[in-house]
């Protein structure tokens, strides 16, 4: 661990951006500066071989614009993958707005931000994520054609969230079907982490399906709130990683199967929404598999939302986003078999397959 901290340390000195463990071969990164507006964004294109990077806008105080470039960086890259395991014509991209979306976001600084957007040019195609409202996506409008996620009455398909949930409900039953035999979740107890738009709506979908439900946020009054509109119970013990429960829905920010958290899992399933939910993806993939923990790939369950703004720039509608959102559950059980078959974590399996895609894209141009 001192060693990996130290090769990181010397890495950032030498080579800050193109040196970060972070950077993987990605295409091109902007950085957003504008005085007037208190704008500052970085936009980050990983890979372009099937089509614009698209990826949402994500609004955090972050603690250091280190972790602001690291975020993007690691952020981006999953997109590319997720756009490329669903069939989407798409690239991966990714923006972070540093600064307090609650305090510090305004009209004006979306607005140049999505000037920085259109200076792109279409090669990155923006959308939300945390931080971010569907109003928020309207107002970039304003100023680009390049953003996705817009409301329903401008001619968007809405808020992604929904769709987002129910792609990772899809992911969980097929989990369940691998790994208990059966996809009926009712009896299952499942502790959804992060209860915002996405985890709300898993959370109405488990309650439905009689699932017992813990929830777990940082914002006490969506806790009551939640709890009290689909009777799901509040988790009050300090360690959410130890929960002894059936599945774990990490539903809020990356990251949070790392060294610190991996050994005190006592789920059998990790299925939820948030990006990049692996520190370490390859290290972390394979531990969970030597575990006997089944991990639902991230980048694979919550392909919802990407659905759901794809079909703005293909214009097709909902029934067909539902169905493919839908298929999220064998394309799942695909890859949790192949992962078993080829005795390999499933974060690695799902990676191939996205990969060879790329590769092959690559090859016919
Ligand atoms: N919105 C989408 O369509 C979509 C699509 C794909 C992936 N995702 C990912 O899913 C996750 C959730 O997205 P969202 O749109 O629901 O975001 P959101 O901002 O609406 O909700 C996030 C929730 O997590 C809570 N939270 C933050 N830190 C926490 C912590 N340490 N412990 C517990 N709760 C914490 C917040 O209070 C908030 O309620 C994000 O990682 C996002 O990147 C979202």
């Amino acid at each position: 661990m001192t060693v990996d901290v130290l090769k990181a340390n010397e890495l950032k000195k030498a080579a800050p951006v193109f040196g970060q463990l972070s950077f993987d071969d990605h295409e091109q990164v902007v950085f957003c500066n504008d005085k007037d507006t208190g704008l500052k964004a970085i936009i980050g294109i990983h890979n372009t071989v099937l089509g614009p990077a698209l990826g949402g806008t994500r609004m955090w105080n972050y603690s250091s614009e280190w972790d602001a470039v690291n975020d993007v960086l690691r952020l981006s890259r999953g997109m590319t993958f997720k756009s490329a395991i669903t069939g989407l014509n798409l690239g991966g991209g990714k923006a972070v707005i540093i600064g307090d979306a609650k305090t510090q976001k305004t009209p004006e600084l979306m607005r140049r931000f999505g000037e920085f957007v259109h200076s792109l040019s279409g090669k990155y195609i923006t959308a939300e994520d945390v931080g971010m409202e569907t109003a928020d996506m309207d107002t970039v409008r304003e100023v680009t054609p390049y953003v996705t996620g817009i409301s329903e009455d401008k001619g968007g398909a809405g808020n992604p969230s929904p769709i987002t949930a129910y792609g990772v409900y899809m992911g969980m039953k097929a989990a369940a079907k691998f790994k208990f035999g059966t996809d009926n979740l009712e009896g299952k107890s499942v502790l959804v982490q992060g209860i915002g738009h996405v985890g709300e709506s898993l959370v109405e979908h488990l309650s439905k399906e009689g699932a017992k439900v813990l929830i777990s946020d940082i914002n006490q009054a969506r806790l009551e709130e939640v709890s009290k509109l689909y009777n799901a119970q509040i988790f009050t013990d300090a360690d959410v990683y130890s929960a002894d429960v059936d599945i774990y829905a990490p539903c809020a920010l990356g990251a949070t199967i790392n060294d610190e958290t991996i050994d005190r899992f006592k789920a059998s399933i990790i299925a939820g929404a948030a990006n990049n939910q692996l520190a370490d993806d390859r290290k972390h993939g394979i531990v969970l598999r030597e575990k006997g923990i089944l991990y639902a790939p991230d980048f694979l369950i919550n392909a919802g939302g990407i659905i759901n703004v794809y079909a703005e720039l293909e214009g097709y509608g909902k029934k067909e986003i539902m169905e493919k959102t839908q298929n999220i559950y064998n394309t799942t059980l695909e890859i949790l078999t192949s992962a078993d078959v080829n005795d390999i974590s499933t974060h690695e399996a799902a990676l191939k397959i996205a990969q060879q895609r790329i590769a092959d894209r690559k090859k016919q141009q």
